[in-house]
């Protein structure tokens, strides 16, 4: 049923290549644009607070990751934010770092709390910290946490009421009440920067092309994972595998996600 669901959407973001707005870092800025785009979806960054509300007024979806964040940045995520939640657009937001600095925290809360948001996707580390110090990060990695992951996952969606995702070698996808895992993936997505940021570039175009954020955000998922086992079957290290990952997501036909994709309801056992 999820492959039958993932492979249509994927067919979906292919023929109508919805418009993926970012306001994010500087390091992984350019990885997320060719995700976005081997995905089958536009992507454009802009973050000028004069221009994001126009600009987001086209796209089919809006992703925000405060990963190199100003104040300035937040004010643009703010105002485009507003624009996306009046117009109906999903959000996707990345809290990277999350509990690493006052600024961080403080920022995604704020963030949270004024907006909309749609999908809230994070590591571990970042999640458990938003659930209320159940997690730990160092920089942008995740740390540890303190507890059952999807517990952890279900408090801080409870919290925000917002779906979330739990990135890791198993991804929790869950707005409360029910809960997905996506086992899709390869352990050398750990190992790279930029697959947690690029992740919510896939994300935010399987959301642009769906009403249902929990279907699209566990599509988005086993694709992109997907994409990734198929890229550590012919790499040689991390960078051999950046490359290939975006072939492989490029190369993805959705009847392989119908065969492939690793989805599953999770009921606490
Ligand atoms: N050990 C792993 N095995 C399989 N997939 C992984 C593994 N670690 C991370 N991933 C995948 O890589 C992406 C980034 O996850 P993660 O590393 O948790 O985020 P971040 O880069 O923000 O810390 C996600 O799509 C996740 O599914
Ligand atoms: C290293 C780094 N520093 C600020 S943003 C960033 C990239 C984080 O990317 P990801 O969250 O995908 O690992
Ligand atoms: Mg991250």
């Amino acid at each position: 049923m999820y492959g039958k669901t993932a492979s249509e959407l994927l067919t979906k973001v292919r023929t109508e290549k919805p418009l993926v707005h970012h306001i994010t870092n500087y390091v992984t800025v350019n990885d997320c644009a060719n995700i976005t785009l081997c995905t089958g979806a536009s992507p454009v960054m802009a973050h000028a607070v004069e221009e994001v509300s126009e600009m987001v007024s086209y796209a089919g979806a809006l992703v925000l990751n405060i990963g190199t964040l100003s104040p300035g940045q937040i004010k643009s995520m703010l105002v485009a934010g507003r624009r996306a939640n009046e117009l109906e657009i999903p959000v996707i937001l990345d809290p990277v770092g999350a509990g690493a600095t006052k600024l961080r925290t403080e920022s995604t809360l704020y963030l949270l709390s004024e907006l909309d948001i749609s999908v809230l996707k994070g590591n571990a580390g970042e999640i458990g910290v938003l659930a209320g110090s159940k997690g730990k990060v160092r920089g942008v990695d995740s740390e540890s946490i303190d507890g059952d992951a999807a517990d952890i996952a279900v408090e801080c969606a409870e919290n925000f009421e917002t779906i979330v995702v739990m990135s890791g070698a198993t991804d929790i996808v869950t707005d409360g009440n029910r809960t997905l895992t996506v086992e899709n993936g390869h352990e050398m997505m750990g190992k790279l920067s930029g697959t947690g940021c690029m992740a919510a570039s896939v994300l935010g175009s399987f959301a642009g092309v769906s009403e249902d954020y929990m279907l699209s955000s566990a599509s988005a998922l086993a694709a992109f994972g997907l994409a990734g086992e198929k890229a550590g079957m012919c790499a040689n290290g991390p960078y051999s595998f950046r490359t290939a990952l975006f072939d492989q997501l490029y190369s993805l036909k959705p009847v392989e996600l119908k065969v492939d994709a690793k989805v599953k309801e999770y009921n606490g056992v």
